[in-house]
């Protein structure tokens, strides 16, 4: 095992700086992922900045997601998912055999389109992962890891007088909240959602874009959406794909007003998708 995979295995690091204009925390090289003889994202390369928010945008079915469940190997758990290529995270190879992909998934956090808290109290969602993890001795400290990441969510003080009731039972919005509180509390470095505005309504939307503002002065965030709106908003780097290629990569601002290539305009101008 060479240095960096001790980060996977024992500590976790800070990002390192790079030659890009912010310090690249997840660099993907050449990545080709296959369901069975289908290829599904073709050589794809792309470096994602830390403390940034990239946008995935592209028309359904170009491959958005399955390259987002690369970052954290999630695509393991597909039998039919074959991944080709390198993805480094702080210098460290995430598909090197020796990488635990559970300890990879709790610095790499996922939230998913539906908000799916699991059948437990408000409490014990949050606290599952830490205890799991080992991340909190004792009851003073984890009560402490679950007040900060509800606070870091934006839900604490809706939450506060109700942290033994069931989560399923909190409004859509919440939930997706708790979700992201939940990803939070096991102190991830990157965390990756998969539209995760897809079943709120407009208040609760506004909400998560205000939180993925701020959560990004941490966490180095990856969004796939559907809206160009939304990643217009949020993000500071989009990659537009489409038919599992990455076609452009660059400033949000930029491809947002002066795309480089016929096909990112056409899909940002609504000509297809
Ligand atoms: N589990 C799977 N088994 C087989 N094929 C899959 C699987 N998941 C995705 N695919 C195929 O891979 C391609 C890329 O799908 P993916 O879901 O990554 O695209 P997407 O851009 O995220 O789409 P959408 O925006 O509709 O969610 C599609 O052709 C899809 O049918």
């Amino acid at each position: 095992m060479d240095g960096n995979m001790e980060h996977f295995t024992q500590t976790k690091s800070s990002a390192r700086a790079d030659t890009a204009s912010a310090p690249i925390k997840v660099d993907c090289q050449n990545i080709d992922v296959y369901y069975g003889d289908k290829q599904a994202i073709e050589d794809i390369s792309l470096q994602i900045e830390d403390r940034s928010v990239t946008a995935f945008i592209g028309p359904s079915g170009c491959g958005k997601s399955t390259f987002l469940r690369c970052i954290n190997r999630m695509n393991d758990t597909i039998e039919s998912a074959k991944v080709t290529g390198k993805i480094f995270m702080d210098g460290a190879n995430i598909n090197d055999p020796a990488i635990d992909p559970v300890l990879l998934r709790s610095r790499v956090g996922m939230v998913f389109q539906k908000p799916n808290p699991f059948p437990k109290s408000i409490y014990d969602n949050i606290a599952y992962g830490p205890r799991i993890h080992g991340l909190a001795s004792g009851k003073a400290e984890m009560d402490e890891v679950v007040e900060n990441s509800l606070r870091k969510a934006g839900l604490w003080e809706e939450v506060k007088d109700r942290l033994l009731a069931p989560g399923t039972g909190l409004s859509g919005g919440q939930q997706q909240r708790l979700c992201i509180a939940r990803a939070i509390a096991v102190s991830p470095e990157v965390i990756l959602m998969d539209e995760p505005c897809s079943a709120l309504d407009p208040i609760a939307t506004a909400k998560i874009e205000e939180l993925i503002d701020e959560l990004r002065e941490r966490y180095c965030i990856v969004i796939v959406t559907h809206s160009m709106q939304q990643a217009a908003r949020v993000s500071q780097k989009t990659a537009f794909f489409h038919l599992g290629k990455l076609i452009e990569y660059g400033d949000t601002e930029r491809i947002f007003t002066n795309p480089e290539h016929g096909r990112t305009q056409d899909y940002i101008t609504g000509r297809f998708g």
